[in-house]
């Protein structure tokens, strides 16, 4: 059980994410290339709050929120969601688990997103995992996924599939550049890929406890 997690604790006042440092990984790749089945093996190793923007935004279609129409029609098309929303629905999420530990799955998908982030949020990840997966099998993949998802028809993931080059592939090198990208090969089993995502999760065991 963790001190200060009660906001009407008087000595603590606030959650415990201000007593552990926080850390946060964004998990990118494109569509099929094993995102959220990698990110609940990590969950389940590490403990880690899995927040899958893709997810958040479902919910929000789901639950007949205000933006949830929007949000429907770029979401059947493979567009991406105007920054702002989805920003606010990774804030809100943050803000409501005492957890001190994050995993975002599939945010930021553009410069715009990664903008919108630090503008609003403000804190850069700890680290970025890139799932990296040839096209051919992301669209297999897909096309099995058996999830009954609007975007999982042919049309819809060739339009994801160039979505992810022309716009996140730049956040992809944003973060090269700032050294803090993993890249891992997501082709092989599920357990091989975990390997992978393992020895990087290992260098930040401290921080992750
Ligand atoms: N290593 C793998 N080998 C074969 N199929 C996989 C592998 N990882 C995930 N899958 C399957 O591929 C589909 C897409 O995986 P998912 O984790 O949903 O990807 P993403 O979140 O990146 O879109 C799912 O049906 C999943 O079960
Ligand atoms: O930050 C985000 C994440 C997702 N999406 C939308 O949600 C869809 C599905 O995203 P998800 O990450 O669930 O798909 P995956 O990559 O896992 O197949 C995307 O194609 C976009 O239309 C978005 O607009 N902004
Ligand atoms: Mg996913």
């Amino acid at each position: 059980m963790e001190v200060g997690t009660d906001a009407t604790s008087p000595l603590q006042g606030g959650s415990s994410s201000k007593e552990k440092q926080r850390f946060k990984a964004f998990v990118l790749g494109g569509p099929g290339s094993g995102k959220g089945t990698q990110c609940a093996k990590i969950v389940e190793t590490y403990g880690l709050t899995h927040l899958s923007a893709g997810d958040l935004l479902r919910n929000e279609i789901s639950s007949n929120s205000e933006n949830g129409s929007m949000i429907l029609e770029l979401i059947k098309v493979g567009k991406i969601v105007p920054s702002e929303v989805t920003v606010k629905l990774i804030q809100n999420a943050i803000n409501s688990t005492n957890n001190h530990k994050f995993l975002i799955d599939g945010f930021p998908r553009t410069e715009e997103n990664r903008l919108a982030y630090e503008r609003i949020i403000g804190e850069d990840p700890n680290l970025v995992l890139f799932f990296d997966c040839p096209e051919e099998v992301m669209m297999d993949r897909i096309l099995h996924r058996n999830e009954g998802r609007v975007d999982d028809n042919d049309e819809t993931v060739k339009t994801r599939l160039k979505v992810f080059k022309e716009l996140s592939l730049p956040v992809i090198h944003h973060y090269s550049e700032k050294g803090i990208l993993h890249t891992i090969n997501a082709v092989g089993t599920e357990d091989e890929i975990f390997k992978k995502v393992r020895a990087v999760f290992s260098a930040y065991e401290p921080m992750l406890r």
